[in-house]
């Protein structure tokens, strides 16, 4: 007998099998001046989670787009999976995100990943993506993704906001080079924050289930259809392929203009990820 598809796999398996339009207005919505999928997310969700009071022991993950979400829900639903004594606990949704599905559904875990590779892996993923509208080419995107004229509004803004809140004890800031550095000092750093018991045998089965060969070699049973919408290369230094000097430029004085100075600017490590 065929291996029932967990719910969220059938889920987005049918939302990409359904959608036809490559229309703007049919795929997206605005809501707070910010553009967001029809497919995915609803005013009517929006306003439940507005209306959310967060219990004390709640944990967010936090990400933009393309920096990694994905990759931060597999370790962390692993570690919960491999911790004897919470084996009772019902399973975690594969896809717990809080503006997605319908409105029935607080430390914070802030995951970053430089600009350059998540501008380079967000225009792939539109143009490769059913629910999302066609870019065109680099060249067309990269203004948009500077200006913030793509879904979850502008990168810079969401770097900007978070860089006010890196110093409380409740978030905990890590990057994707770092967890691509080291998966398993990431893996370790996430099990301190969230107090979990994990064993040193226990951090690294984590860390080796979730590298990116891992994750994609099983992806079409965990992402269905959605799977080679997500997984691409997974590496640091994409940007390269695509960029262009000018381009690259721009991006430098931008985030110079946003970041200089600051904590979170450092821990990004931009100089060393983000030039030529
Ligand atoms: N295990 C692992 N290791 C390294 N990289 C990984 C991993 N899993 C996913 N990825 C890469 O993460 C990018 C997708 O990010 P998100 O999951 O945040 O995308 S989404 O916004 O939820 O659609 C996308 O990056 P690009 O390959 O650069 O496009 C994925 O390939």
């Amino acid at each position: 007998m065929a291996k029932k598809k967990p719910r969220f796999v059938e889920n987005i398996d049918n939302i990409l099998a359904t959608t036809q339009t490559k229309e703007n207005e049919e795929l997206l919505f605005t809501f707070r001046g910010v553009l967001y999928p029809k497919r995915l997310c609803s005013l009517e969700t929006f306003e439940a989670v507005a209306a959310m009071e967060a219990r004390k022991d709640d944990r967010l993950i936090v990400a933009y787009p393309k920096c990694g979400t994905n990759w931060m829900l597999k370790i962390v639903n692993d570690m919960i999976a491999v911790i004897p004594s919470y084996k009772d606990l019902p399973p975690l949704e594969n896809c717990p995100i809080l503006e997605f599905g319908p409105p029935t559904k607080l430390q914070m875990l802030v995951l970053f990943r430089n600009p350059k590779d998540a501008a380079v892996s967000y225009y792939h993923f539109y143009n490769k993506n059913p629910i999302l509208p066609d870019v065109g080419s680099w060249d067309d995107f990269f203004p948009k993704f500077m200006n913030g004229e793509v879904c979850w509004k502008s990168y810079f803004d969401y770097i900007l906001a978070w860089d006010k809140h890196v110093d409380e004890e409740n978030v905990m800031i890590i990057t994707y080079e770092e967890l691509k550095e080291n998966l398993h000092e990431g893996v370790k750093r996430i099990a301190e924050f969230y107090e979990l018991p994990l064993s040193d045998e226990m951090i690294k089965s984590v860390a080796e289930n979730s590298t990116f060969q891992a994750m994609s070699s099983k992806s079409e049973e965990t992402h269905g259809r959605f799977a080679p919408v997500l997984f691409r290369k997974g590496a640091v230094g994409d940007w390269k392929t695509l960029f262009t000097e000018a381009q690259s430029r721009e991006m430098d004085a931008k985030f110079e203009e946003c970041l200089a100075g600051t904590k979170l600017g450092a821990k990004l490590k931009y100089d060393q990820y983000c030039k030529f």
